[in-house]
């Protein structure tokens, strides 16, 4: 074995040594292991966009005002999997993190968050694994948002494999408060002063009064679409 390039770490089986070339092996396994989250990621960006573009030809709407999406890194995930106490193995990190693809869908409305979640939910390609409706049930802090967890189906050279990925559902104004308690919570290391959190919660109230102040000036510029006259036309 070339010691000079051989690693020594402390594992529970005590100190194991690997050459270079099983450096390299775990290291491709590693970067494999990511990439099928990346394409999982794009499935679930394509459709979204499709939707995205087809709401806006077909109903001269659009209710997605932004879409973000990550991997998450090999150092979030080592955190994650040490502080959730996941055994290291590539099987027990794919069953027990499930966000490590995550999409984020920013809607003007509470109404097209709901909208988009059946859209994508009702695809028949698509598997939901969990939902947490933070909307209908507020976490205790204020945070609102509507969290799916999904597998979508990727196709390699291997063959079909499901991939996880985590799709976050917010309004604009739940998107505002979200990302400020989030800079807040890290700037304090999660021990936020009561003062700020009464404030965080207050804010989560405003916010959502102005959710549905928005959603109620909305319905009235574009009320709920009568039902059409039958013409014996279908559309496609
Ligand atoms: N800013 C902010 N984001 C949150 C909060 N709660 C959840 N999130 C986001 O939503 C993700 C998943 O939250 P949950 O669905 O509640 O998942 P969980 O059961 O807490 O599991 P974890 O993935 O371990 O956090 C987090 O990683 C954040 O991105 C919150 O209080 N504030
Ligand atoms: N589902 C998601 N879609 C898009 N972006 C996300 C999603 N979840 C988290 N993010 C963002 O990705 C960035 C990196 O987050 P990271 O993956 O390190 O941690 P986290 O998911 O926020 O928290 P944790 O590791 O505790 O689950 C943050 O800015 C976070 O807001």
């Amino acid at each position: 074995m070339d010691s000079a390039n051989s690693l020594s770490v402390m594992t529970e089986a005590g100190l194991e040594t690997f050459s270079p070339e099983q450096l390299k092996a775990m290291r491709d396994e590693f970067q494999r292991f990511l990439m099928a989250y990346r394409f999982g990621l794009r499935e679930i960006e394509t459709k979204l966009g499709i939707l995205r573009e087809e709401f806006q030809h077909t109903h001269d709407y659009n209710p997605i005002e932004h879409v973000s999406g990550r991997v998450k890194s090999a150092d979030s995930i080592v955190d994650k999997v040490a502080r959730k106490g996941v055994s290291p193995d590539f099987a027990s990190i794919r069953r027990e993190i499930t966000d490590i693809a995550g999409v984020r869908v920013t809607c003007s409305f509470a109404t097209d968050v709901y909208r988009l979640f059946d859209l994508l939910a009702g695809q028949d390609d698509i598997t939901i694994v969990q939902v947490k409706d933070y909307i209908a049930e507020p976490k205790p802090n204020g945070y609102q948002s509507l969290h799916a967890i999904v597998q979508v189906p990727v196709f390699l050279s291997s063959g079909r494999v499901e991939v996880t990925v985590e799709v976050q559902f917010r309004t604009i104004a739940m998107d505002f408060w979200a990302s400020l308690e989030h800079k807040i919570y890290y700037k304090y290391n999660g021990v936020v002063p009561d003062g700020l959190l009464v404030e965080l919660k207050d804010a989560a109230d405003s916010a959502a009064e102005l959710d549905a102040r928005m959603e109620r000036l909305h319905t009235q510029l574009h009320p709920a679409p009568q039902a059409r006259p039958r013409t014996g036309l279908t559309a496609v």
